[in-house]
């Protein structure tokens, strides 16, 4: 690793926006592939490599090998532990992971198991001593409407109540171009009056305005992406408005929009507009296996293209505790341990 890379490993981190079956590495779907070898999958059906890119339909293409892959309770164990002791070893010191539960006839998975042994992994890694808060938010998948929302919402629900505090919220992901948010409103609503934190994937594609708008007025507690809310990409100065006012964090994933060809390149990604606002935004992976990166290299790509200096992406990494779900207790401790790491990162 060059000097400039260190940096950025040790940077004490914050992920928020992290969908567990994207963010599995090459070493785990290797692991995958040799349990299940009569599915033929090969490891370029899950991962867009360097320089290359998809078109989104494609990007989905490759979470539907992913869940062939990954469809029992002990898959999600292992793939589940090794994402989270991944994101300790690249310095994240908090992490919120989400993750769409499924349901797997074949296997007798059921939704229930599929939350508990999420939960069970962040355990295990707890009691391991891996130096990393994790909690989960449960993903709504915006294809499956109304029904399918609603018995997640209970579901989030249930598990908030006895996971011991870490299941914190909802996240609304899954295809942009399909399904419709106005139909999982009731859904989110009843989320949010339940004491579930929500961060939605809102404008990721053009032509969502409405959408967009209507999901602002719960208000979301944070916004996965936002791509495509400002005027000069097609949004608007209301939707700006709406953000700004209510003061919603964004969480930008360079990488993953740039392989997913909804920005142009890198120069070119929205994060330098709310930058430039002042905006709290937080920069996350999305997938961080699916787009090959990580972390700290996210934050250093942010670094090189807009000419932040290492004292920018200090305070970038340490406002990002703000926006964190967990309690006010859970931001305290890690602004003692970011004040404590100071020296060591800048020796
Ligand atoms: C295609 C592309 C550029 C992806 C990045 N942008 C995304 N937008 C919306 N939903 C997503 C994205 N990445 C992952 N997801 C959601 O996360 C799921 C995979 O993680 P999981 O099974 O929920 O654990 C996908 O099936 C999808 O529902
Ligand atoms: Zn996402």
């Amino acid at each position: 690793m060059d000097h400039a890379a260190v940096f950025y490993q040790e940077l004490p981190k914050v992920e928020l926006h992290a969908h567990l079956n994207g963010s599995v590495s090459f070493q785990t779907i290797e692991k995958l592939i040799s349990r299940k070898p009569q599915l033929n999958i090969e490891h370029s059906m899950t991962a867009i490599g360097k320089g290359q890119r998809r078109t989104l339909d494609e990007c989905f293409e490759v979470f539907k090998v992913i869940h062939k892959l990954v469809d029992t309770e002990e898959d999600i164990l292992m793939v589940a532990t090794d994402v989270i002791k991944e994101f300790a070893a690249d310095g994240v010191k908090y992490l919120e992971l989400r993750s769409t539960p499924r349901e797997e006839k074949d296997t007798g998975l059921t939704k229930k198991n599929y939350i508990e042994t999420v939960i069970k992994a962040i355990q295990q890694c707890k009691n391991e001593g891996v130096d990393i808060d994790v909690r989960f938010l449960v993903a709504i998948d915006r294809r499956n409407g109304t029904e399918v929302a609603m018995e997640t919402v209970k579901l989030a629900e249930d598990f908030m109540l006895s996971s011991d505090g870490l299941v914190v919220g909802l996240d609304l992901s899954g295809d942009p171009t399909v399904g419709n948010g106005k139909y999982l409103l009731p859904a989110l609503e009843k989320g949010k009056n339940c004491g579930l934190k929500l961060s939605l994937h809102l404008s990721e594609v053009p032509s969502q305005l409405e959408e967009s708008d209507l999901l602002l007025n719960l208000p979301p507690d944070r916004i996965g992406h936002g791509t495509f809310l400002h005027p000069e990409v097609g949004g608007s100065q209301s939707l700006v408005d709406k953000v700004v006012k209510n003061n919603i964090p964004l969480e930008l994933c360079l990488t993953s929009n740039v392989k997913g060809q909804t920005v142009p390149c890198y120069s070119q990604h929205h994060f330098n507009y709310w930058y430039q606002l002042g905006h709290p935004s937080v920069i996350c992976t999305d997938d961080k296996g699916v787009f090959c990166t990580d972390l700290s290299q996210e934050y250093q790509l942010a670094a090189s293209t807009f000419g932040l200096s290492k004292e920018d992406i200090w305070k970038l990494s340490q406002q990002a505790i703000d926006c964190i779900f967990a309690p006010e207790d859970v931001k305290q401790q890690l602004k003692h341990k970011w004040k404590e790491l100071y020296p060591q990162v800048f020796k």
